[in-house]
């Protein structure tokens, strides 16, 4: 594969930096990185497989996985400029654009260009992205391109196209709401006594155990509550003061309100 990632801003990078960590599993001939300014990129020229240009028409002729990873606004003038040169026999073009619908890029190049949707998450930088996937026609032939790419560097799940907005909240800005409560935790363990760094390490190996206990068991969470909660016991106590104060449903409400903004974008 020769990938080109046209925006390299936070996601962008995260993708760079997580493809260039599994190349050879991914298959990656060439890795050209776009932005306009490019002078944040210049750790990247000692990479042999790397380029970086602010040329996204050079960047697009000397690629076939075109990753779109601009702002949502800056997507259909970045599609405009390089539009003739997308060729449906050559490219796949996967966009990780917030709410920018298939028909909408659909509507800018060629017939029959294969286009991919996807929402993968800052984690991808470190091999742990949950991407979420859809695909036009001519994108799905091309499912296994997105696949080698993001399952390499986490776990994918293919989706109705309905459903990206939904998943952008869940996985994407879901990277933002699980930091908040590794964060709380943390400011509650250093208030019952550890220091600070002791005390993210603490929340950080409990969350990730948490996690690990689900994936491993395929229990449900209260399941594994049940384990936890002694009866008369400190935890069910914590865990009913933490719903009185609304725990569950303050998140729900947010991934709500997170969710009605995005269908605004
Ligand atoms: N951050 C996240 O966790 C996630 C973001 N997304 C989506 O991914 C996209 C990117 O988000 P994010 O990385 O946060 O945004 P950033 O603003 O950090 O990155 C966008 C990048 O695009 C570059 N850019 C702008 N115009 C052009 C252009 N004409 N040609 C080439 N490059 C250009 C900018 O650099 P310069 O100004 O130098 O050109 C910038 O680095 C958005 O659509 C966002 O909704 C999706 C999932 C998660
Ligand atoms: O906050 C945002 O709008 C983007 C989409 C998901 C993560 N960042």
């Amino acid at each position: 594969m020769k990938i080109a990632i046209i925006g390299v801003g936070n996601l962008g990078y995260s993708i760079a930096v997580g493809i260039l960590s599994q190349k050879k599993e991914i298959n990656c001939k060439s890795l050209y990185l776009t932005k306009r300014n490019i002078s944040s990129l210049s750790h990247f020229e000692k990479v042999s497989l790397v380029k970086t240009t602010n040329d996204n028409r050079r960047a697009v002729k000397y690629s076939n996985v075109i990753i779109l990873a601009v702002q949502p606004a800056q997507l259909m003038e970045v599609l405009e400029e390089v539009q003739d040169l997308i060729d449906p026999k050559k490219h796949t073009i996967i966009s990780v654009a917030t709410g920018r619908k298939i028909e909408e890029i659909e509507a800018v190049v060629k017939n029959g260009v294969p286009v991919i949707r996807c929402m993968p998450n800052t984690a991808i930088s470190v091999g742990q992205s949950m991407t979420c996937i859809s695909a036009n026609e001519a994108g799905k032939l091309n499912f296994h391109l997105a696949k080698s790419i993001f399952n390499a560097l986490g776990e994918t799940m293919c989706i109705e196209e309905r459903l990206m907005q939904a998943a952008t909240v869940i996985c994407a800005s879901g990277i933002a709401f699980w930091m908040r409560l590794i964060r709380a935790t943390t400011q509650g363990a250093v208030q019952l006594g550890f220091h600070s760094e002791e005390a993210q390490k603490l929340s950080m190996q409990t969350c990730l155990g948490a996690a690990s206990l689900l994936i491993d068991s395929q229990s449900h969470p209260e399941q594994e509550i049940d384990k936890v909660t002694t009866p008369s016991g400190c935890t069910i106590e914590g865990l009913n003061e933490m719903e009185h104060q609304g725990l569950s449903s303050s998140i729900i409400k947010g991934l709500v309100t997170s969710y009605e903004k995005i269908n605004q974008i």
